[in-house]
């Protein structure tokens, strides 16, 4: 069963007539990775934006567990079933790497009995150890940064994670090693992860790849070999 229905989605910006994409139907399920390539300006950012509830639809659904987005507590959605990693990270520069962690622990009411050490682990987990986690996100290179934006985008526990070109701006052995945690985030903790991405090799790492072309979304291709 899928988790999120992206049903018949049509989607302008406000005050503007070009529709950005026209009757978009996809279903994504928990336990795989989705690629959705485009060419820059093809709407993958706008679709993303809809998926997280940042934006609402005007036609169509976006459905989460069979219930429409729009009918739903689209704060609460944000907050505990979906993980978000921006393009450029969007972290608190001047902060720690562990302190947005746990800023974004505390704006989505994480209940833990040791938060401090639950961040910690999550850094771990995405290669942070504890020293790094203590310097302030300017020292950290691109690679740290996108580990720490990860960690962040896991920090309540969701569901889904969307990311928007989460190796950018890496080099190819740590586009692999983020590749890596995301895959295995997918596969081993069952998580739903929908990544918007110019490469072609963060494309074939999916498990099926979407292209969004001319306003229309079109199945490309289901990549049986990566799993
Ligand atoms: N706030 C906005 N108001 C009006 N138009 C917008 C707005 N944001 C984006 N657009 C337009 O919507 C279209 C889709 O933009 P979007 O950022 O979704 O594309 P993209 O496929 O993610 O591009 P890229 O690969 O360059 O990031 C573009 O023509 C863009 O100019």
């Amino acid at each position: 069963m899928s988790i999120l229905s992206v049903a018949n989605v049509s989607y302008s910006y406000e005050g503007t007539k070009k529709l950005i994409f026209e009757n978009v139907n996809v279903d994504f399920e928990k336990g795989k990775i989705y690629s959705i390539i485009g060419k820059s300006g093809a709407g993958k950012t706008s679709l993303l934006s809809l998926i997280a509830g940042l934006d609402n639809c005007k036609d169509g659904n976006i459905l989460y567990n069979d219930k429409s987005l729009n009918s739903i507590d689209k704060d609460n959605y944000r907050a505990k079933d979906i993980g978000v990693i921006f393009q450029g990270y969007n972290l608190l520069n001047n902060t720690s790497a562990l302190e947005n962690i746990l800023l974004s622990m505390n704006i989505s009411g994480v209940v833990v009995d040791d938060k401090k050490a639950y961040a910690l682990e999550l850094l771990n987990k995405v290669g942070i150890d504890n020293e790094t986690a203590k310097r302030k996100v300017l020292k950290l290179s691109g690679g740290e940064q996108q580990r720490v934006a990860i960690a962040r985008a896991l920090s309540h526990n969701p569901d889904i994670i969307i990311a928007d070109e989460p190796t950018g701006n890496l080099d190819n052995e740590t586009e692999s090693e983020i590749l890596t945690i995301l895959e295995q985030l997918a596969h081993k903790e069952n998580k739903c992860i929908i990544i918007v991405t110019h490469s072609t090799k963060v494309a074939q790492f999916a498990d099926e790849t979407w292209g969004l072309t001319k306003g229309q979304l079109i199945f490309i291709k289901e990549h049986k070999e990566t799993k």
